[in-house]
């Protein structure tokens, strides 16, 4: 057993990736367009709100919605409010690692170098997203309140250590079409 010099000792459950192996975790077989309509209702209502239209759900291996969360650039102009970041690192501190491995990240865009490391670090084992980065960029160019990063997600996933499963673009014209008005009456 591991102990730290205080009082408390280290069960193995602080330390999930050294006892679920990826072959150990599997992801349910979930509708995911019904689960990325609700993320592009949730971003369509942070827009509504003055944040930008980006919306975010967790969803468990049962296919509950454990979270839901819209872009937060609003109220303080924070440019980390990444609708996955935020939902990521809720997700993190309210489930368990084992909860999480078998949870799905559903996001209306996909998530960005940031947000893609916000998931790995909180565990989930499964990514699905809207509107690809690169076409997300055509749309915002270097808007100061969006300058896309343009890193495919699944670029950054590849260089950690275990496996995160991604799945997008999907339903991409549908995912463009409340960003294609958003940002040109902001430019
Ligand atoms: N994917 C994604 N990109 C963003 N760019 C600015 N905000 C967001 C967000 O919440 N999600």
């Amino acid at each position: 057993m591991l102990c730290l010099t205080g009082s408390r000792s280290l069960e193995p459950a602080v330390f999930p990736f050294s006892f679920l192996p990826d072959r150990f975790v599997s992801l349910p077989d979930l509708d995911h367009t019904v689960f990325l309509r609700r993320t592009f209702d949730i971003a369509a209502k942070a827009a509504e709100e003055g944040s930008h239209p980006f919306g975010a759900i967790v969803v468990g291996a049962d296919g509950t919605i454990l979270l839901e969360q819209g872009n937060a650039y609003l109220p303080d102009h924070d440019m980390t409010g990444h609708a996955e970041r935020v939902i990521a690192t809720r997700a993190s501190k309210a489930y368990r690692p084992e909860e999480l491995a078998g949870a799905t990240l559903y996001s209306s865009a996909e998530p960005c170098a940031m947000c893609a490391g916000a998931a790995y670090w909180a565990g989930i084992g499964r990514i699905v997203y809207g509107l690809s980065e690169a076409r997300l960029k055509t749309i915002t160019g270097n808007h100061p309140e969006n300058p896309t990063l343009d890193m495919p997600c699944r670029e950054v996933l590849a260089t950690g250590q275990r496996t995160v499963e991604v799945v997008g673009p999907m339903l991409e014209d549908e995912a463009a079409e409340m960003h294609l008005t958003f940002w040109a009456s902001r430019a």
